[in-house]
């Protein structure tokens, strides 16, 4: 095999759909197919209006509709795709275990062991497999052994190629990637795989943020960076706690400390607490991990990083409900924002949920509005948590498209996403708006205080006092 001319990539989701997409941008000879069981999925990624793509990621639409039909395709039958790919991608979904052995730490292998004896009953020649998901580390002895066992003479090649794109910025972060990594054998049928998979990625980024590693530091690698940025942000909002009992400052702490070349000024960031489907899963996974070694201590230490960040939304809550005088019962609490960050309408692990919860358990009337993230989805998140029935949580939370109208007769606003147009809006009018005293909770740090309290807000922001 010289070169790879046909990839296949199983699961279109988050990662699958726009890494292949900026694959198929850039390498316009080779034949990419992304592939999901989810007809629902796909048939979003087929659809002809941009605004209905299943994934949103600003300069994701244009990728797609550049490529989509010429050498991008999306489909559901996995089977053939399977067969006439060189290179497979598994880019499926690995979460948290809910059931089980490792229930509410280990990641969930099902759907990638399902891949993997779905490529070993379809496969007829040989196959570079690659590892796109996340995964713990030596995962790819067990696709190893699954494929190397099928008794029809393929000879597969697997290699560990794991994401770092964050959401939102997505296709930046994938047309000009830090690094790539790649894992993989130190055979020659080994090198020879890293060599291809590198060529392909080649085409767009500079070789030497190309890395080669052993399949399992590459593996590992990823919990680990991940495990570092998110103890960057629990650091910072550990001390933020500290700032609003001292007079000290969140933002002037951060800009002093990130001076330091050697601490760096990015992801010092206080806020109402990380979110995403990546933080907490990779951490819990390797906190699975160091204790299935017997490594406590090491458990422990990073298992802190979850504690922290769990406290910092709870604190949030705690705090709108003693500065609203010991009770939100009854009141109307208007959040701006329900997605874990802004730019993305993916809301796994968002504050916002457990933020809502804390205080519909307080009997709050919570109604949100979210640029990007809708009714369904957002009732959907809530009842997941099965703190209290489906028609509760629909008679003490409403959603609306109208941010203005949603503030009429509101006692609090909370900003729980970063989303850029909260800063434009009329916040003089929102004030005439609101029941008085008009309480504003700023979980991003996004207002400017002094303005706010000149319009004469009760303006509380993480990180102050
Ligand atoms: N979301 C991110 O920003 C991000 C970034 C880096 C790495 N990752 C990792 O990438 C992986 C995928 O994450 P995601 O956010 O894209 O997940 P996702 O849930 O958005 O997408 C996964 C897709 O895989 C499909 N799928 C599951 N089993 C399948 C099967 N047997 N055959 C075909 N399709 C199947 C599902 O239907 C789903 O559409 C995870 O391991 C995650 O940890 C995610
Ligand atoms: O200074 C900061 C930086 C981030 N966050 C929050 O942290 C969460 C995660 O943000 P970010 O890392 O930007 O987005 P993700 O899409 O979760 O990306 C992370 O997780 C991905 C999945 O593994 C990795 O590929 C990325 O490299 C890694 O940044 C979000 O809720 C952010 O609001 C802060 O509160 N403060």
């Amino acid at each position: 095999m010289k070169k790879i001319s046909n990839i296949c990539c199983i699961g279109a989701g988050y990662v699958g759909g726009p890494t292949m997409s900026v694959i198929a941008h850039k390498c316009p000879d080779v034949k990419v197919t992304v592939v999901d069981i989810n007809q629902k999925r796909i048939d979003l990624w087929n659809h002809e209006n941009p605004d209905k793509l299943p994934v949103y990621e600003p300069g994701l639409s244009e990728i797609v509709f550049n490529s989509r039909g010429k050498n991008l395709f999306f489909s559901t039958d996995v089977d053939k795709a399977i067969d006439e790919a060189d290179m497979i991608f598994i880019s499926v979904n690995t979460p948290t275990k809910t059931y089980g052995k490792g229930k509410g730490q280990a990641a969930d292998l099902k759907f990638i062991e399902l891949c993997a004896r779905n490529i070993a009953r379809v496969a007829t020649n040989d196959k570079i497999v690659v590892e796109k998901s996340t995964l713990p580390v030596r995962t790819a002895e067990a696709i190893k052994s699954i494929l190397h066992n099928t008794g029809n003479n393929v000879r597969f090649e697997i290699l560990s190629n794991p994401e770092f794109l964050a959401e939102g910025t997505a296709i930046e972060d994938l047309l000009h990637a830090d690094r790539v990594l790649i894992g993989g054998d130190d055979t020659p049928s080994g090198q020879e795989a890293k060599n291809l998979l590198s060529a392909v990625y080649e085409n767009w980024l500079p070789k030497e943020r190309i890395l080669q590693t052993n399949v399992w530091s590459s593996e590992l690698s990823k919990l680990v960076a991940n495990a570092f940025l998110a103890q960057r942000v629990s650091s910072i909002n550990s001390i933020s706690a500290l700032c609003e009992r001292t007079e000290a400052n969140i933002a002037e702490v951060s800009r002093a400390i990130g001076h330091d070349s050697r601490i760096g000024a990015k992801f010092l960031n206080a806020s109402v607490g990380f979110g995403g489907s990546c933080f907490q899963k990779d951490i819990l996974n390797l906190v699975y991990i160091a204790k299935s070694f017997g490594l406590n201590e090491v458990a422990d230490y990073w298992e802190q990083v979850i504690i922290m960040n769990d406290y910092q939304k709870t604190r949030f809550a705690d705090n709108i409900i003693s500065t609203m005088f010991n009770t939100v019962s009854g009141k109307k609490i208007v959040f701006y924002g329900w997605a874990f960050k802004k730019d993305t309408n993916d809301t796994r692990e968002s504050a916002a949920i457990y933020v809502a919860n804390l205080l519909l358990e307080e009997q709050a009337n919570i109604v949100v509005y979210d640029p990007q993230v809708g009714e369904e989805q957002i009732y959907s998140d809530l009842d997941y948590l099965g703190t209290r029935s489906e028609e509760e949580n629909r008679k003490l939370l409403k959603v609306t498209t109208d941010y203005m109208e949603a503030t009429k007769d509101a006692h609090a606003i909370a900003i729980l996403t970063e989303w850029d147009e909260f800063k434009t809006y009329d916040w003089n009018q929102i004030h005439d708006n609101m029941l008085k005293p008009a309480f504003v909770f700023d979980g991003r740090r996004m207002l400017d205080k002094a303005k706010m309290q000149e319009m004469g807000f009760d303006y509380y922001k993480i990180g102050e006092s």
